[in-house]
């Protein structure tokens, strides 16, 4: 087999493309990292894999020779000419050209990605509106870190909160930018992402409200920040309804549980 950064560079040369960044067209050259990531996949004959962002096919060609289906969606109409062309042999994959943030997704019970970086947030809550077995994902790690960090930390976000919720979420490996073509400036990681669970709409505004504060105590956070949980109420008064412990504590340092009973306290209180 010819070599992964050969054959993508020729595939590139041959139809002369200029990657954009803005599209976060970073191409995976390193094979050992395709195989690692076909291999965490687990495909399976009846598997319907979704692919976000299949650029030039490096995941797409294997996952169609190992997969019952494939659904891959691709923004760039240059790249996905290339798609199409190396893919006329595979019956097996529906080629969507379009934003994955517009379009409804088809059925699928895996998906498996080299996500473009500047969607990653985007998308992951769009994903995880749907019902799926896992995702096998190749994230920024600086993002990654974000999406699993621990209360009391420097990375502990909203994101962070939210996706204790509605994931599991396992750091299987880390890539160095040099995997890539053309190396982007920051390292990424694969992880397995599965679904558990979904949020409610008062919890997701509720840590909006926190979080625009992160290092103010909860109690003041809520007060100034109050008009994303509800318009038509007196935040002082409200607040005072709450548990005074949680009230006491800097926002960064809430568990997601503590977050989860404040906004159940709101729910209570404001409806
Ligand atoms: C990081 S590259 C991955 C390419 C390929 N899967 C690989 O591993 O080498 C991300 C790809 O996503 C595409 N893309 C960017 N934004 C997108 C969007 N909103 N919807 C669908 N595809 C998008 C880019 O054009 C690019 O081909």
């Amino acid at each position: 087999m010819k070599n992964l950064a050969t054959e993508t560079k020729k595939i590139l040369k041959d139809y002369n493309i200029r990657l954009n960044k803005r599209l976060g067209q970073h191409y995976l050259i390193d094979d050992s990292k395709r195989q690692k990531i076909l291999s965490y996949a687990d495909l399976k004959d009846d598997d319907t894999i979704l692919e976000i962002g299949p650029g030039i096919g490096t995941l797409t060609i294997p996952l169609a020779s190992r997969a019952g289906k494939v659904i891959a969606i691709e923004k760039d109409k240059r790249i996905a000419t290339i798609l199409k062309d190396r893919l006329k042999d595979y019956e097996n994959v529906e080629l969507i050209i379009g934003d994955a943030l517009k379009i409804d997704f088809p059925y699928f019970n895996k998906i498996v990605s080299n996500l473009p970086y500047k969607i990653s947030s985007p998308i992951t809550f769009k994903l995880l509106e749907y019902d799926f077995d896992f995702g096998i994902l190749m994230y920024q790690r600086e993002f990654a870190e974000r999406m699993i960090a621990k209360p009391g930390t420097k990375d502990y976000s909203r994101l962070s909160v939210a996706l204790y919720f509605m994931a599991d979420i396992e750091i299987l490996d880390y890539v160095p930018r040099s995997a890539f073509l053309p190396p982007p400036k920051v390292d990424s990681v694969i992880l397995k992402l599965t679904p558990k669970g979904k949020i409610n709409g008062i919890f997701e505004r509720t840590c909006r409200a926190l979080f625009q504060h992160k290092r103010k105590k909860a109690r003041n956070a809520l007060i100034e920040s109050f008009h994303e949980i509800s318009a038509d109420a007196d935040p002082r008064k409200i607040v005072e309804l709450i548990d005074p412990r949680l009230l006491e504590k800097r926002v960064f340092t809430l568990t997601a549980e503590e977050i989860l009973k404040i906004s159940n306290e709101l729910k209570r209180v404001i409806s």
